[in-house]
């Protein structure tokens, strides 16, 4: 079921923004409105732009052109109000790593200009949230990977933020710290609008409801997740065959390119983007006795999607 809210107005909204470090530009005339709570991926390959318009959004930056509004307020004029409402885990996050976890979070609070009164309290309900409570008198370097980016997403809620703006948080995560910190990031996403930027397909796709593909600092695609499926077109079957016939012979279906054998049984057969090849591997297979046992269109692989995107949008 979906959970997500509409908001009254756009929680952000970035108009023409345009950013150059020197003489060539990082991001140029990126346009994009938020007015839901749920999590938006920020998809795009390395030096795409992710992290520049992050740190726009989060003030950590000035941009050379254009405005972003959170909540309404423009962050160029109105910096401290806006801050308030934007809660924000940097790529690499300043670690104070000789603090404890609830000095670090106490010092964070009083970054957002958070009320001396409420911050104990805000303090404590980070920490639940996060649940890293145990942890609260540990120096941050004797934690681990998985616990740290844990504090840095409670620095980034502790003021209850109606934005949440996360610069590869899961970079650098094992497999079981993965799934605890998607877990927490999904539980904030009820809450807030959360833009998340990644350059994992699969981290998108298990996490955000719409996503917002940049490449060479200009947006390429920006819709919901079912759009995005819908328009990423297979370009290869997977297929597990108890009698498969030789490469060449599956090379010989009509649109067929190159037969790819993973085990004895198994195959990749990659295509030219002629979606009817399925019925013909069954019809070929029931004719020659190959005894298909399996059949699934691949959708194309991201640099691919990357690439079709980008050319069609100069
Ligand atoms: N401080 C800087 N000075 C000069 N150029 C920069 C600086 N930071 C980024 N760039 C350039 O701006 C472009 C966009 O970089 P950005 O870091 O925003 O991309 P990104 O999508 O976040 O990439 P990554 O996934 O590698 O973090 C790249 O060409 C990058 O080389």
């Amino acid at each position: 079921m979906s959970t997500e809210k509409k908001l009254n107005m756009s929680i952000l909204k970035i108009e023409n923004l345009s950013h150059r470090y020197s003489a060539s530009w990082a991001i140029r005339d990126i346009n994009l409105e938020l007015n839901q709570t749920g999590v938006i991926g920020l998809l795009g390959s390395n030096g795409a732009g992710k992290s520049t318009t992050m740190n726009i959004v989060c003030g950590v930056l000035n941009q050379s052109e254009g405005h972003v509004f959170i909540d309404g307020l423009d962050t160029r004029l109105k910096p401290e109000e806006a801050r308030k409402k934007i809660g924000f885990l940097p790529q690499n996050p300043p670690v104070y790593t000789d603090l404890t976890v609830d000095e670090y979070l106490s010092y964070a609070a009083e970054l957002r200009l958070m009320d001396n009164s409420k911050i104990k309290a805000a303090v404590e309900e980070a920490k639940e949230k996060c649940q890293i409570s145990h942890f609260s008198g540990r120096l941050i370097k004797n934690l681990s990977g998985g616990y740290r980016q844990r504090v840095g997403i409670a620095q980034a809620i502790i003021h209850k933020p109606s934005l949440v703006v996360m610069d590869e948080p899961t970079n650098g995560l094992d497999p079981n710290q993965l799934i605890e910190v998607r877990k927490l990031i999904r539980e904030i996403g009820q809450d807030s609008t959360v833009l998340l930027s990644s350059h994992v397909m699969s981290e998108i796709h298990l996490l955000c409801r719409e996503v917002v593909m940049i490449e060479g600092g200009r947006i390429i695609f920006s819709d919901t997740m079912d759009a995005f499926n819908n328009y990423m077109q297979a370009s290869s079957v997977l297929m597990s065959m108890e009698n498969p016939p030789t490469p060449d012979v599956l090379q010989a279906i009509k649109g067929a390119t190159r037969a790819e054998f993973l085990t004895e049984k198994k195959v990749r057969l990659y295509f030219d983007g002629d979606q009817e090849i399925t019925e013909r591997i069954i019809a070929a297979s029931m004719e020659h006795g190959w005894r298909l046992r399996e059949i699934n269109l691949e959708k194309g692989l991201l640099e691919d999607v990357f690439k079709q995107l980008s050319t069609q949008s100069h």
